[in-house]
């Protein structure tokens, strides 16, 4: 599999650790490219919430089928020729190459948040089943979008606004003219 495979992107996949920000840059995208939409943690068997929510990291084995499922609606808009947007933690490179095999039309923005600001608004965030004593678990996952890796990584910690013209900026520039 070739990470960086020379096809437009339409298919961008919002990741970064639990708090990241990853729903709400991923709501401007939509709101600016009017793509469709899906979050990433809906497609979460009832099972892995309740381990997140009884305070337990997930696993390997937990995050698989859910990555295949992601995966595979990913495909279906591919094979469609609809351009997508969805979130999805995807800490490992692993699950990103999960997510990209045979999907060369994956791009990935992952938002970088620092653990300071990342546990100020996990604590102030109301009603989320993600406890804030998982970010550290979250955190030691984490392993950062590469340079071989099709996508960008952009600082979370300015406005939304701020953050989705930096993904879009990196976005029309890997598109090219024809990709507008
Ligand atoms: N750029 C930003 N500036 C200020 N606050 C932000 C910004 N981005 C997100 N937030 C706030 O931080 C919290 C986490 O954001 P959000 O829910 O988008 O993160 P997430 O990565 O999707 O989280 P999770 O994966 O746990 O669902 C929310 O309360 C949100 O309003
Ligand atoms: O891979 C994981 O551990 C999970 O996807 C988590 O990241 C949460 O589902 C998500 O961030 C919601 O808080």
């Amino acid at each position: 599999m070739e990470p960086n495979a020379q096809v437009a992107p339409t298919s961008i996949v919002v990741m970064g650790v639990s708090g990241s920000g990853k729903s709400t840059v991923a709501a401007g995208l939509v709101d600016r490219l009017g793509w469709d939409f899906a979050e990433g943690d809906d497609f979460h068997p009832k099972a892995n919430v309740e381990k997140m929510r009884s305070g337990q990291p997930l696993d390997d084995d937990d995050r698989w089928p859910w990555l295949r499922t992601l995966a595979g609606w990913i495909g279906e808009h591919e094979q469609a020729g609809t351009s997508a947007i969805v979130t999805c933690s995807a800490l490992k490179r692993s699950y990103r190459d999960l997510l990209r095999d045979g999907h060369p039309s994956v791009w990935f923005a992952h938002v970088t948040v620092d653990a300071e600001l990342l546990r100020d608004r996990v604590q102030k965030r109301a009603g989320h089943y993600m406890p804030p004593s998982l970010l550290e678990s979250q955190l030691a996952t984490l392993q950062p979008l590469q340079d071989d890796e099709q996508g960008v990584s952009v600082s979370g910690a300015g406005t939304p606004d701020a953050v989705v013209d930096e993904v879009l900026a990196r976005l029309a520039a890997d598109r090219g003219p024809a990709g507008t």
